[in-house]
C-alpha cells in the first residue's frame, strides 16, 4: 500500500492511500453526493480537469461494466473516496474500479476524511489541489506555490468536443447535436425516440448546421466556464429563431448567454443525484441529476426574451428557461439522468413534440 497526499491550495494536507495510476495530478476539487453512479460520473466529460470527491463512503462495490460509460474515455484528474471496494460484486462487473483507473492513468486517494474535505469546499468554494506520492521529498509549500501559479484552464470544451461530425442514424426527427462534451445519455435518449442524429463539433458554423436541414438542435452539456465558449455562444445566437432548440446544462448556459443573460460561479456547485427542482408552470417538483459549477443570474434575465421555467429548491437558482418568442427550452440539470433519477426524462418527449409542432407550422406557411 502506497501513501498519497491531497494538498489543497490553502495548504491543507490530507494523507491517504493511493489507488489507480501512480502519476501526480492537479485540478479543481469538487464533491458529488450521488450514492451510486460513480462509473457514469467519472466518465462525464463535464468533469474535465477536476478531481472528484465522492461523499458516499464506499465507492467501487459494483465494479466497472461495459454499459454505463458516458464517454469513451474519462477526462477527470483524480478521484477521492473514503473507502475503495477492492472486490466488486455484481453480475455486470468486468473489472474493479482500481484496475480501470490504472488502465486510464487516473490517480485516486482513499482513506481520507471526505466529510472534512467536503466541509472545506462548502465553506471556501471549489479549491485547486495536488494529488501526489507521499515521499520524503514532498514540499507542501512548493506544491501550493505551483498550484497558485498555474493559470486556469480556459479550453475545456475544445479538449472534449469531437474533432469531426458523425452520424447516429434513425428514421425519426433529424437532430443536430452540438457536442460541447456530451454525456452519451443524451444521444441514447434521442436515439430511443428514433431521432436521426448528427453529432457535430462545438465550433461548427451555424450556416453549416442549418444546411443539414435539421428538425431541431440539441445543445449538450460540457465542462468549464460557459463564458469561455465564445464560438458556441455566437453559433447559438445565429440559430435562435430558425429551428426548435433544446439545451442541457452547459447548453442551457450558452443559450442564456447568447440571449444577453449573465452567468456566475456557484460557491460550491450542484453535483449529485437528488436535487429538487420545481417546474414553475405546473408546480410539480422533480428530483434531478445535477453536475454544474456555474448558473445563470436571475436578475440578468430582465430585458431578455427569456422566462424562468424551473428553480432549484435548495438555493433558488435558475434551473430552466424558455424563449418567449421561439420554440426553445433549456434546463440546467440532466433529464438524461445517467446517473440519477429519471423524473425529467419526459423533456425529451417534449422536444420531439416541439419539433413536430414546428414542422406542422412550417407546412402551413408553405
Ligand atoms: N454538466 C454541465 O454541462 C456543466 C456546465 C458547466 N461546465 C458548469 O459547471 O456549470
Amino acid at each position: 500500500m502506497k501513501s498519497r497526499l491531497l494538498v489543497l491550495e490553502d495548504g491543507t494536507v490530507f494523507q491517504g492511500i493511493a489507488f489507480g495510476s501512480d502519476k501526480a495530478s492537479q485540478g479543481e476539487v469538487v464533491f458529488t453526493t450521488g450514492m451510486t453512479g460513480y462509473q457514469e460520473t467519472l466518465s462525464d466529460p463535464s468533469f474535465y480537469g477536476q478531481i472528484i470527491t465522492f461523499t458516499y463512503p464506499l465507492i467501487g462495490n459494483y465494479g466497472i461494466n461495459r454499459d454505463d460509460f458516458e464517454s469513451v474515455s474519462p477526462s477527470i484528474r483524480g478521484m477521492v473516496v473514503r473507502e475503495l471496494a477492492k472486490e466488486p460484486s455484481n453480475f455486470r462487473s468486468d473489472m474493479s474500479l482500481n484496475e480501470y483507473l490504472i488502465s486510464k492513468d487516473i490517480p485516486g486517494i482513499e482513506g481520507i476524511d471526505t466529510r472534512k474535505l467536503t466541509k472545506i469546499i462548502r465553506s471556501k468554494g471549489a479549491v485547486r489541489a495536488f494529488l501526489t506520492e507521499a515521499d520524503a521529498d514532498v514540499n507542501v509549500n512548493d506544491l501550493v506555490a505551483t498550484l497558485l501559479a498555474t493559470p486556469p484552464i480556459t479550453n475545456h470544451v475544445k479538449e472534449v468536443s469531437p474533432k469531426a461530425a458523425y452520424p447516429s442514424p434513425g428514421r425519426g426527427k433529424r437532430v443536430v447535436l452540438l457536442d460541447f462534451g456530451m454525456k452519451h445519455g443524451i444521444l441514447r435518449e434521442l436515439n430511443k425516440r428514433h431521432c436521426d442524429v448528427l453529432v457535430v463539433p462545438y465550433n461548427t458554423p451555424a450556416e453549416q448546421i442549418l444546411a443539414w436541414y435539421p428538425d431541431g438542435i440539441m445543445l449538450s452539456n460540457g465542462p468549464g466556464d460557459p463564458q469561455d465558449v465564445t464560438e458556441g455562444i455566437e453559433t447559438i445566437r445565429e440559430l435562435i429563431g430558425k429551428v426548435p432548440i433544446f439545451g442541457i446544462c452547459l447548453g442551457h448556459q450558452l443559450f442564456a448567454l447568447a440571449c444577453g443573460a449573465k452567468s456566475f460561479k456557484l460557491p460550491f456547485g450542484h453535483r449529485g443525484a437528488n436535487h429538487p427542482v420545481k417546474d414553475l408552470r405546473t408546480g410539480r417538483t422533480e428530483l434531478t441529476s445535477q453536475n454544474h459549477g456555474y448558473a445563470i443570474d436571475a436578475e440578468s434575465l430582465e430585458g431578455t426574451d427569456l422566462e424562468v421555467t424551473h428553480v432549484a429548491l435548495n438555493d433558488g437558482t435558475v434551473e430552466g428557461l424558455r424563449h418567449k418568442k421561439y420554440p426553445i427550452f433549456t434546463v440546467q440539470y440532466h433529464p438524461e439522468a445517467s446517473p440519477g433519477p429519471e423524473d425529467s426524462n419526459h423533456l425529451f418527449d417534449e422536444f420531439i413534440e416541439l419539433m413536430e409542432a414546428h414542422a406542422g407550422k412550417e407546412k402551413q406557411h408553405a
